[in-house]
């Protein structure tokens, strides 16, 4: 690791840093039996020993863990994972156990309520500890979670060089903080979409942060968790009967070119059917019908990765690694006539998938100017795709029917991901130390807007579907496939409205707050035209690094002037619940089990309401698209367009800064005794003009880019009428 403390900001820090929280003490590295380690040591896509980026350890509470609302009784084998005495054949044996009791449930009374209540956007964010370098570096930790909200407090200076700390504030589907366990990770994202790929649900989660942040690290343990329920479901006579199998592929999207993981790095090509689906020529799909052989593939996947130095990683994934595991249903053929597994799997109709996309570090920073051409042109290639990522997650949850997925390889892989019945987990990771601030903070942006755009977000769906008798919420949604064929099922799919409650809302509170000075103050409020969420008064716990928990008062009373630290709290949602697991580390990137105060967020997750207008929207766009759609020839000028724009207003903002130091050096020098009136006049004149050509400029560019986004709004309208 060459620089962790990117933008050089630590150094400028004169505010007062506190202990490092850094979880209590230490504890043993033996913690993990060599079995342990030896299942996870290499584990997907993580990236060797942890040398100078490993983190210290951590004290582990025992708690008793609560097992998750959403599949019980599977908790009890996730539980074994992480018993130092457990071995994969004895999770295997509690895994059945555990399916027995999973399927004697009431199956039938949920049915497709399960689908409709899985969020269709979710937005989850991870947070990492303080690594060693960043602790040797004194480095603050500077991202303080509460509940499912959290807060960056940014060490800034004023133009007077006086030190402050701006806050952020962000409200998340989940804030999952340093403690949480991979367990935690799992129920939070993927567990609550299993059962609905049964039902024809195309599923992508993935990891985005800067790089060095830990989605590789959070992203490892969840394929194989997924695998595990998968399997388990696959093993009920419901599914066996109708020759439900498991298939599992691995590929990487390196240089906007894709190469099979699990076969020898073969380069393969993707081509479009006559339906617009896409297809990989010549990927290889395993059956997988236990989660060892699930392990193995994995393991053998990441070993053949690419990975490179960032700035702020050694071990940085260049590429994007997708990991498939695709439930087919297959016709029923005689053992002598199966020649192989791919033809086998050729022949098998695809009843739904999840895809799990590590994808490259987003840090551009250090891309750009600490690395060598070809790290930058591959941070390049990262940022298209990342761009064209959102513009396909925006598309999506705006019900749009153009869904711009050519913007890049990957989204144009993950195409049948964003038509359909499709379930999207965004993972946010970000990295603590105030080094990467501005990082996190682009991080962070990214995936509010993400959510923002999300009307499955809304706080009303969560209450609404959470009040259903948990004895609902506990069992498994297959009755509607339990006594139909599958494909019968896909005809007889129920279009569910949900009535859109309208977006979150969004809203920006300007107040000043010291922290040895409560309560704060506010001093301001910016509507942003969507419907009011915070109430006039709210308290936020806040465990930070300058001091332990607080709370946190915002008044909507009138503004008053306060001390030194100014901060700016962006509110989305009013926090739901807190999840906090201990967390003891572990050498090769798991999470440890530990139990903690019962969070249910699968369960409060899975309550989200969602439409299925979407779906069936989607569906007929479809049908109807057009393969060469004009717009599509523009999406990366967009998406150019777009980043020119956030650049110009950062570079904007750099320069008005400036300005505002020169003209508080004016001021300083019109007070002297003496000075020259004439001298004043002539350069604040010259001075605010440069202001005012700026803010002009500025203004001119966002026009022209509000009237692109509404011109290609119209265009994908007008081509495919709804
Ligand atoms: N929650 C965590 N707990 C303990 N260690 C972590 C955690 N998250 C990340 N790490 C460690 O931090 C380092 C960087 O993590 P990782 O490689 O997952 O980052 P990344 O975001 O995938 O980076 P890149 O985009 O460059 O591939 C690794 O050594 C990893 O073990």
């Amino acid at each position: 690791m060459r620089n962790l403390n990117i933008n050089g900001e630590a150094g400028l820090e004169p505010y007062t840093p506190t202990a490092q929280n850094s979880g209590g003490p230490a504890a043993s590295d033996g913690f993990y039996s060599p079995e342990f380690r030896g299942d996870f040591g290499a584990g997907l896509l993580d990236l060797h020993a942890m040398d100078d980026t490993e983190l210290l350890s951590e004290h582990v509470t025992s708690e008793p863990f609560e097992p998750s609302l959403f599949i019980p009784g599977v908790n009890k084998a996730f539980e074994n994972d992480f018993n130092a005495t457990t071995n994969w054949q004895q999770k295997e044996q509690s895994d059945a156990d555990a399916s027995a009791s999973l399927f004697s449930a009431n199956e039938k009374e949920i049915s497709s309520t399960r689908e409709n209540n899985v969020a269709k956007i979710k937005v989850v964010v991870c947070k990492r500890p303080l690594n060693k370098k960043e602790i040797s570096r004194k480095e603050d930790d500077i991202v303080t979670v509460s509940e499912n909200a959290l807060t960056v407090h940014e060490p800034k200076l004023k133009v007077d060089l006086t030190a402050y700390v701006e806050k952020h504030e962000f409200c998340f589907d989940a804030v999952l903080d340093e403690h949480v366990n991979n367990d935690e990770v799992y129920h939070a994202t993927v567990e609550p979409i299993i059962p609905i790929i049964f039902q024809r649900t195309k599923a992508t989660c993935f990891a985005y942060g800067q790089t060095g942040s830990g989605k590789t690290f959070t992203m490892q343990p969840l394929p194989l968790r997924a695998a595990q329920d998968l399997v388990r479901f696959l093993h009920q006579p419901i599914y066996h009967n109708q020759r439900f199998k498991l298939w599992l592929s691995y590929f990487e999207i390196y240089g906007g070119k894709l190469f099979d993981l699990l076969s020898d790095r073969k380069k393969l090509c993707m081509r479009e059917d006559g339906r617009q689906q896409v297809c990989i020529v010549g990927l290889q799909e395993f059956e997988v019908s236990d989660v060892q052989v699930v392990k193995e593939y994995i393991e053998r996947g990441n070993s053949a990765r690419s990975t490179g130095s960032t700035g702020a990683n050694e071990e940085s994934s260049r590429s994007h690694a997708i990991l498939q595991l695709v439930v087919k249903k297959h016709p029923e053929i005689k053992e002598s006539k199966r020649n192989n597994d791919v033809n086998e799997s050729k022949a098998g109709k695809v009843v739904g998938k999840i895809s799990f996309i590590d994808l490259a570090g987003s840090e551009r920073g250090a891309d750009t100017t600490d690395n060598d051409r070809q790290t930058r042109i591959e941070g390049a290639e990262i940022n298209k795709s990342l761009l064209a990522l959102k513009e396909c997650i925006r598309a999506l949850d705006n019900d749009q029917i153009h869904i711009p997925f050519r913007g890049s390889k990957l989204t144009e892989v993950l195409r049948d991901s964003f038509v359909g019945n499709s379930r999207t987990v965004m993972i946010s990771c970000i990295s603590p130390n105030a080094g990467s601030c501005e990082h996190t903070l682009n991080t962070l942006r990214y995936a509010d807007r993400v959510k923002s755009l999300s009307r499955s977000g809304n706080p009303k769906k969560d209450q609404t579907v959470n009040s259903l008798p948990p004895s609902n919420r506990d069992v498994s949604s297959l009755s509607l496939l339990a006594t139909a064929d599958v494909e019968d099922v896909y005809e007889r799919q129920p279009e569910v409205k949900v009535v859109d409650t309208g977006r979150r809302p969004v809203e920006k509170d300007v107040y000043t707050f010291d922290f040895d000075k409560q309560p704060s103050t506010f001093i301001g409020r910016e509507e942003s035209g969507m419907p009011s969420g915070p109430t006039d008064r709210e308290k936020i716990e806040v465990n930070n690094s300058y001091g332990g928990s607080r709370s946190l008062s915002v008044y909507s009373s009138n503004s008053q002037n306060s001390a030194d630290m100014e901060e700016k709290v962006r509110k989305v949602s009013p926090p739901r619940r807190k999840v906090t697991r201990e967390e003891k580390p572990e050498k090769m990137g798991n999470r440890t089990k530990k139990d903690g105060g019962g969070s249910d967020l699968s369960t409060q997750n899975s309550m989200q309401s969602n439409s299925n207008n979407h779906n069936s929207t989607n569906d007929v766009g479809r049908r109807r698209y057009n393969p060469e759609p004009p717009t599509d020839g523009n999406i990366n000028a967009i998406l150019e367009e777009e980043e020119a724009l956030i650049a110009a207003h950062r570079k904007e903002i750099e320069d008005t800064m400036e300005i505002v130091r020169e003209e508080m050096k004016l001021l300083a020098e019109v007070d002297q005794p003496g000075s020259l009136i004439d001298n004043y006049v002539t350069q604040l004149s010259f001075v605010l003009s440069r202001k005012a050509a700026g803010l002009v400029s500025l203004q001119a560019r966002l026009a022209r880019f509000q009237h692109r986004l509404k011109e290609q709004e119209i265009l994908s309208r007008k081509r495919v009428p709804r």
